[in-house]
């Protein structure tokens, strides 16, 4: 499972993957809920397959899921089924995967903003259903030829514009710092298994390593799902990037006694003044951050800024099960076998006592006067000195 790790002053190890595509065509998912202990590839080749793998967080991390929805409705689109529908039909079914695709989680915008790419093309594209049935087969292979190609280019074009915002974030945090080695910390996984290659966050991070610039890594274990315990570490490790795992309660305590450099987050949906949704987490970082003056960076893909809502309190934030957060999974070190296990008493968050609630919200929205600043492909947007708003318009 290795994706080629970019060329910098420093060689990388390979990189771990998060989806693979063999000579056949056949896309396949590392089966995330049992890393780090064990690695499983799960062949995913319909819409339903991937729905099921997004929903229950086998592929998480906004640009993966965008790169494993598109991926699925291509391999559906080469079915004979597909093939004997006329072009009104090709176009409907194509339009109906879309909406059942971006239902599976709500937060990350990629996963909608690639679908809407499916959907803007196919109502502009001009129909030939009035031919004769002929070629209207033709027209619908044409529809289909060309919407498998977007659904390609939304899982391809990930890598590229990941080593560009590592780039420009590792360039704006070590000129802020001024200092020749950086500490910072990151929360939640941001790296390889997140997108289809080198990271939003972990890019960062990588980018510093790779110009001898880092000097820790930390990162938050980011319960209750462990991205940072289970993935990151697993990232970091493969790398053999210096890092130092921290749990979510001891941030307040590390900007205390260690000279931090900066907090680097990716992020599921920016919207238009700046305010950020990113994992469960980010916002009590991002406070602790402004108590410490720490620089505080977001670092994202231009197709997770949306820009059709004005502020992060118009932003949907999925819940999840709370079973997800009285249960944890891992590798029994007496059997050796992986397990899940009950941290609560009997009863909590399955019961309906008022004493058995969970609260498990899976995001939670940084305000922009938090954020020092946003990176894109496209460029560094900076918060302006006493203002509460970011323009990332500039850099979409
Ligand atoms: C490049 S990943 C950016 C975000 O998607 C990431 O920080 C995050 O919040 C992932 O949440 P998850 O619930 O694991 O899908």
């Amino acid at each position: 499972m290795v994706a080629q790790a970019p060329s910098g002053k420093k060689p990388l190890p390979d990189m771990m993957t998060s989806i693979r595509i063999d000579k056949s065509g056949q896309v396949e998912i590392v089966d995330q809920l049992l890393l780090p202990h064990s690695v499983k590839w799960i062949p995913i080749s319909t819409p339903e397959e991937a729905f099921d793998a997004i929903k229950s967080m086998k592929i998480r991390g906004a640009p993966a899921i965008a790169s494993l929805a598109a991926l699925s409705l291509k391999s559906s689109l080469s079915t004979e089924e597909i093939r004997s529908k006329s072009e009104e039909e090709v176009k409907k079914w194509i339009l109906d995967q879309c909406d059942y695709l971006q239902s599976s989680r709500p937060t990350a915008v990629n996963l909608s903003e690639a679908m809407n790419r499916i959907r803007t093309y196919i109502k502009t594209h001009t129909s030939s259903s009035s031919s004769s049935s002929s070629s209207a087969t033709s027209a619908s292979a044409d529809l289909v030829q060309k919407v498998q190609q977007i659904c390609q280019d939304v899982h391809e074009e990930d890598l590229e514009r990941n080593m560009t915002m590592g780039r420009l974030g590792a360039e704006w945090l070590a000129k802020k710092s001024g200092k020749s080695k950086l500490k910072v910390v990151t929360v939640c996984n941001t790296g390889s298994l997140a997108t289809s290659g080198y990271g939003t966050a972990i890019g960062v991070i990588t980018a510093l390593f790779e110009n001898d610039q880092l000097d820790t890594a930390y990162y938050a274990q980011t319960t209750p799902y462990h991205q940072g315990s289970r993935l990151t570490s697993l990232e970091l490790t493969t790398l053999e990037i210096p890092a130092c795992m921290i749990c979510d309660t001891m941030l307040g305590s590390l900007f205390q006694h260690e000279d931090i450099d900066g907090v680097i987050v990716g992020a599921d949906r920016v919207v238009k003044n700046g305010d950020t949704a990113n994992k469960i987490g980010t916002y009590q970082a991002a406070v602790l951050a402004q108590r410490h003056n720490i620089p505080f960076m977001v670092v994202a893909p231009v197709t997770t800024i949306d820009l059709s809502l004005k502020t992060g309190a118009e932003i949907h934030i999925e819940q999840r099960p709370p079973v997800e957060a009285t249960q944890v999974r891992g590798l029994n070190i007496e059997t050796g076998k992986l397990s899940v296990v009950r941290i609560t008493p009997e009863g909590v968050g399955e019961g309906d006592k008022p004493w058995q609630r969970v609260y498990n919200p899976s995001f939670d929205v940084t305000p922009a006067e938090l954020i020092s600043c946003v990176v894109t492909e496209k460029g560094v947007a900076e918060r302006k000195e006493g203002a509460k708003d970011i323009d990332v318009s500039s850099i979409c």
